[in-house]
């Protein structure tokens, strides 16, 4: 199957973004079609670039990043946030969004946002992309996965307060994501019986209730339904001890209670190829697994592997080649 190009979204341009683009130009060009949206102004200095009107313009052998003009109402500053940039940061994803719901793009890729901007500048409603694409396509139930060659972890609670983890891990949350979790293993990342460990909340697993009773009383239940109904499924595990390397050879995907609990474990080991993908929504969506890294925005020292990676793996998705 031959997919409709990748639409890269320039999240905030103070940030790492554009130089990030320009890279993953240079690497991937001939290898996956993509073009970006953003203003062509923020890419480095030197950047080969043309002007497309529609995706369809995009040539596998073309010698510039295809750029979709989003002019941005004020200039890039590297390094510092940007409140006065949020309008245009927010426009930008629901262009991309809008294209590939279309079919127009494949999928969608998303270059790092500064959430705090997004809200003091636009009063961003939404914690993060994750969320504000499950708005966009009017889907409820959605899961963020972060997958590099060494674990694939999902965050089963993702952008609260610590304090609030435990309020919002209900058993139809848990039990949602890992269904959303093992479908798209299965049917996009095509593993035909996925192996999932799920890890508990509290120290040790809970100790038997000496140090918590959820994982008893909420998360023993749902695995045990779903190793019932016949999926692989494991836990709850005590959460130091399932990330070593003979620990991750045992599953696919680990399903973790909270985001640091989920994130920590991966970023340490693999931040320069994380991808983050996020899984039951109708469009692809990939992102690097990093932020704006404002401390060396245009300083040239931003890696791009994992922009690279979530471009190859958006494409794959897209193209059914995953
Ligand atoms: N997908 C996204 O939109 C996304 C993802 C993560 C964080 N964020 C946002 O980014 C902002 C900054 O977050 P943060 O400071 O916690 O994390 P960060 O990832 O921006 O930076 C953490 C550290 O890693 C370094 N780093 C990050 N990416 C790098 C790269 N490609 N090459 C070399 N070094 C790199 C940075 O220089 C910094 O020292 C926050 O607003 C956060 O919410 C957005
Ligand atoms: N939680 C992600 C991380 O720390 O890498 C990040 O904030 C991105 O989330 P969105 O894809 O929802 O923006």
């Amino acid at each position: 199957m031959t997919a409709a190009p990748i639409a890269l979204t320039i999240g905030e341009p103070a940030g790492i973004g554009p130089e990030l683009a320009a890279a993953a130009w240079q690497r991937l060009r001939g290898e996956v079609p993509f073009f970006l949206i953003g203003d062509p102004t923020h890419l480095p200095d030197g950047t080969d670039w043309v002007e497309i009107a529609a995706p369809d313009e995009v040539r596998p052998d073309g010698t510039a990043l295809p750029i979709l003009p989003h002019p941005f109402e004020s200039p890039r500053i590297p390094g510092k946030a940007r409140p006065a940039h949020a309008k245009d940061v927010i426009a930008v994803i629901e262009r991309a969004v809008a294209l590939a719901a279309s079919g127009k793009a494949g999928g969608v890729c998303t270059l790092p946002i500064h959430k705090q901007a997004l809200q003091d500048g636009a009063g961003f409603g939404f914690p993060g992309h994750t969320e504000f694409l499950a708005h966009l396509c009017d889907t409820r139930d959605v899961v963020m996965m972060l997958a590099s060659p060494a674990l694939r972890v999902v965050p089963v609670t993702i952008h609260i307060p610590l304090s609030e983890v435990k309020l919002a891990l209900t058993a139809q949350l848990l039990e949602t994501r890992i269904r959303i979790t093992h479908t798209a293993l299965r049917d996009q990342f095509g593993i035909a019986e996925p192996r999932l460990a799920v890890a508990g909340l509290n120290p040790h697993a809970g100790e038997g209730g000496k140090m918590g009773t959820e994982e008893q009383t909420l998360i023993a239940p749902i695995v045990e339904t779903l190793r019932n109904e016949g999926f692989h499924i494991e836990g709850p595990m005590s959460a130091d001890t399932m990330f070593h390397a003979a620990a991750r050879e045992t599953y696919d995907a680990a399903i973790c209670m909270y985001h640091d609990q989920a994130l920590i474990p991966i970023k340490t080991l693999d931040f320069d190829r994380g991808v983050n993908v996020t899984l039951g929504l109708p469009i692809v969506r990939t992102s690097p697994d990093h932020g704006t890294a404002f401390d060396i925005a245009g300083t040239g020292q931003a890696n791009p592997s994992s922009t690279i990676e979530a471009l190859r793996m958006a494409w794959q998705l897209a193209s059914g080649s995953a």
